[in-house]
């Protein structure tokens, strides 16, 4: 990827419009600049979006399975320069990226290869009726996604869109557009047809994001952010009854019992709270932990947060990233502050750290563990997507599930315990769409994924995505005269 960032349209790169920054948040340094897309651009590419629509969907789905084949290959064949992007934009850990977020793009274009060819079509044969459904794909879709897992996120909507014949615009978030530029020199390199997959660069509103949502030719929004945002876009489809589907903020909480195993708690509320710099919409930013192991805990996941790494992303050993940017990491400081405010006691972290080196310009806040506070705090209710949590106490099972619940998100959630029952019990009475017990963030690909209440609408993942991308046409044909019609 060059430091200058153009759009893609039409299988080719477009250099046109403004340009903006992009920094690095390891350093803050100026790195890059990016075309910012106009309602012209964003008009072309919906054009070539467009233009290429029947061709793409008049594909066999194998076929189309097997360009999603091609494109994963690709990437593994792109993948040092996929990392080294990813890594450029967002500063994580190179063993993170190698591991996670790069591998992960390409499972999304091979496994929903595999699940399409898995996709129910129904047909019910009723005595001299025969109803069956087709499956068509809604046409141009706007793929619209944050910074915080860009390859990853992008590509886990990208992928079930296309195999579904659908054709997309994307348009990455504007501080993090460098795998997106690289998918695109990926998808013209292996022949993908000119059209099928766009890309735009700019912002949200007034930018390249509103112009994208709001395009009379775009039939169909998928996006992960934050919620207020999607409130944004869902207004801005409403008049034109847009099918939307959203995977918005969360304020994930895990639960704690005593008969857990306190070792793997520890360790997973770590990579729970802080893997990514907490800056993972399935983080867990509340703690409920049973009251006997509680002071053990806390001081356990206090000296765990200390001794996180803020080595340089290409260290293997760092296991702390920067903040996307200097606004986000102000907003993560600024609930620090708030956090002491409320009167929290803070066991670990609250500041920001100092290097004496260059990424003293960069974005990093410390890894912080709080206590103290009372539920209905500011800092207990609201999204901070950053590497902090509270932590507080409970007595009994119910009241942990009621002070799981007591949010306006629901996305996901996490218990530790050895008993097979309360695990089963207490999963069942959590309202969120995503629930671990004894783990963190394990995935499969082909189960839904998405929120309840603030964090989303609508299910991806597995079939939902296809079900997503994709309308049901019922056919249904009299086949013998004199039936009576209903
Ligand atoms: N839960 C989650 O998955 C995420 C939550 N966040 C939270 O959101 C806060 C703000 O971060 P942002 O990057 O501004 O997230 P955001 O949700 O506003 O932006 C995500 C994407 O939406 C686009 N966008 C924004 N407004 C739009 C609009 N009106 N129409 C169309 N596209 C629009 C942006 O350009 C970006 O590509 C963060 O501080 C963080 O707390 C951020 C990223 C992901
Ligand atoms: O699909 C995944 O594995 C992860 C999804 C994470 C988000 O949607 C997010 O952090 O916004």
């Amino acid at each position: 990827m060059s430091d200058l960032v153009t759009h893609f349209i039409g299988g080719l790169p477009v250099a046109e419009g403004e340009t903006f920054a992009g920094y690095d948040p390891v350093t803050g340094r100026e790195v890059r600049r990016v075309h910012e897309a106009d309602r012209s651009v964003v008009d072309r590419a919906v054009s070539a979006a467009r233009a290429a629509l029947p061709g793409w969907s008049g594909l066999q789905a194998a076929e189309r399975a097997a360009w999603m084949r091609r494109l994963a290959d690709a990437i593994e064949e792109r993948f040092e320069d996929l990392v080294a992007a990813e890594i450029a934009d967002t500063g994580k850990s190179i063993t993170q990226t190698r591991t996670l977020d790069i591998p992960r793009g390409a499972a999304n274009f091979r496994s929903f290869a595999e699940i399409a060819a898995q996709h129910p079509e129904n047909a019910f044969h009723l005595k001299d009726v025969l109803s069956y459904t087709v499956r068509r794909p809604l046409g141009v879709v706007a793929v619209i996604v944050p910074w915080n897992l860009p390859f990853l996120l992008a590509t886990w909507k990208i992928g079930p869109a296309l195999v579904a014949g659908n054709t997309v615009v994307v348009k990455p978030s504007e501080h993090t557009p460098g795998s997106m530029a690289v998918l695109a020199e990926i998808a013209a390199s292996i022949g993908l047809p000119p059209g099928v997959l766009n890309v735009v660069n700019g912002f949200g509103p007034g930018s390249a994001g509103q112009f994208l949502v709001e395009h009379p030719g775009v039939d169909a929004v998928t996006f992960t952010g934050e919620s207020r945002t999607g409130s944004a876009i869902m207004k801005s489809v409403a008049d034109r009854v847009k099918p939307v589907s959203f995977e918005l903020g969360g304020k994930n909480a895990g639960l704690v019992f005593a008969d857990a195993d306190l070792d793997a708690a520890v360790e997973g509320a770590v990579r729970s709270v802080f893997t990514n710099g907490g800056q993972v919409c399935l983080c867990t930013e509340r703690l409920y932990v049973e009251r006997p192991v509680f002071g053990e805990f806390v001081a356990r996941l206090a000296g765990r947060a200390r001794e996180l790494a803020f080595g340089r992303p290409q260290d293997e050993h760092t296991t702390m990233m920067p903040m996307i940017s200097a606004e986000h990491r102000d907003k993560v400081l600024s609930y620090y502050a708030l956090a002491e405010d409320e009167g929290a006691e803070i066991h670990a972290g609250g500041g920001a750290p100092r290097f004496g080196d260059d990424r003293d310009g960069g974005y990093y806040v410390e890894p912080t563990v709080l206590t103290g506070l009372p539920s209905g705090s500011r800092v207990n209710r609201e999204e901070i997507f950053g590497p902090v949590c509270h932590v507080a106490p409970f007595d009994a099972e119910a009241e942990a599930v009621a002070l799981a619940n007591e949010s306006e998100y629901g996305l996901a959630a996490t218990v530790w315990t050895s008993s097979l029952s309360r695990a089963h019990r207490v999963a069942q009475s959590l309202e969120a769409g995503l629930i671990w017990v004894n783990t963190w963030y394990l995935r499969d690909l082909r189960t839904p994924f998405g929120g309840v209440k603030l964090s989303g609408i609508g299910r991806e993942g597995g079939t939902r995505s296809l079900d997503f991308y994709s309308e049901p046409t019922t056919i249904t044909i009299k086949l013998e005269p004199g039936r009576a019609e209903i």
